[in-house]
């Protein structure tokens, strides 16, 4: 068997069309959704990420605010720039680039945000608001994921799903979503703590494979036929990203996203999905346009 792809690149075009339609008509009603982002630090991979969140916000007609910090800046010069982008009319959504430095209290930043403005759905007012199956931002990799399975007709309803991984921005979150009525999935998470991870993988008719750990999950882990997200990034001697999935998964998988390729563009197309949703959420509400 060799799997077909989970083609995010295509898909992320696809929505990203779609989202500037959107765009236009809030236009039309005098609203210009504006995405802000905060970078601190200088690693290559996160100023990769922000500059292609600003990429796509060109392409679908948001406008970009951008605020940078050195990774020598302070708590309360990263909370100062936080305050600033709540302030700020012109953003009407915004992210903090994660991770943050080291000795810096990413929950406390976080917590300071707007919940109104928080486009990455990490919030924790918005996470409690998934919890409590209320309208909330969703987290961007997570979200991302499902709508790249639901336009590829994977089957999600009652499919067993084990994550691996248990970060802020995917494996945390992504049992919430996956467990909705609406997706109807059994969710396992598992994380370094996790014995037999090959029975608990092979179990799985979708496996999301977000630790971070080049090749850890081998064809041997796979079931055949299962749908693999590949999420986790590493670096190799050249820069080259080397995901969580090993190549020759594509042997035994029905369905496998690309890394890169797949969730990546995945995650940034449903920001703008979030900065969009606000934005018309606020103008239904009246409190714009
Ligand atoms: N505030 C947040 N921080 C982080 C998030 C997040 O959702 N919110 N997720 C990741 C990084 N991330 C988004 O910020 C992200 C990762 C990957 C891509 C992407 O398009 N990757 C490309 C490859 C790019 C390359 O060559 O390096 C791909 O997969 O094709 C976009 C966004 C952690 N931080």
């Amino acid at each position: 068997m060799t799997a077909q792809i989970l083609d995010g690149k295509a898909t992320a075009a696809a929505i990203k069309s779609e989202l500037a339609a959107r765009v236009e008509a809030l236009k039309a009603r005098g609203v210009q959704p504006g995405l802000g982002t905060l970078l601190v630090g200088d690693d290559v991979g996160s100023q990769k990420y922000v500059a292609g969140k600003h990429r796509d916000c060109a392409e679908v007609g948001i406008a970009s605010i951008q605020r940078e910090l050195p990774g020598t800046a302070s708590q309360e010069d990263i909370e100062a720039v936080v305050r600033e982008l709540n302030d700020d009319p012109a953003c009407t959504g915004y992210i903090v680039q994660l991770p943050l430095p080291r000795g810096v209290d990413t929950n406390r930043v976080l917590e300071l945000m707007d919940p109104a403005k928080d486009a990455d759905g990490l919030h924790p007012m918005n996470l409690g608001r998934l919890v409590l199956n209320e309208p909330a931002p969703l987290p961007c990799t997570p979200n991302g994921i499902i709508e790249l399975l639901r336009r590829h007709d994977v089957e999600i309803n009652g499919a067993n799903v084990a994550v691996v991984g248990r970060g802020i921005t995917v494996g945390r979150s992504i049992g919430l979503l996956l467990t909705r009525r609406t997706e109807n999935a059994t969710v396992t998470l598992c994380h370094t703590g996790t014995r037999d991870l090959g029975a608990k993988l092979r179990e799985a008719d979708i496996v999301v494979a977000a630790a971070g750990s080049p090749h850890l999950v081998l064809p041997e882990h796979v079931k055949p036929g299962a749908a693999v997200l590949d999420v986790g990034v590493s670096r190799d001697a050249t820069g080259r990203i080397v995901g969580d999935v090993h190549p020759d998964v594509a042997e035994v998988a029905g369905w496998l996203s690309p890394n890169p390729g797949g969730v990546g563009p995945m995650t940034r197309a449903m920001l703008l999905a979030n900065v969009v949703q606000a934005a018309e959420r606020a103008a239904e509400a009246g409190s714009v346009g």
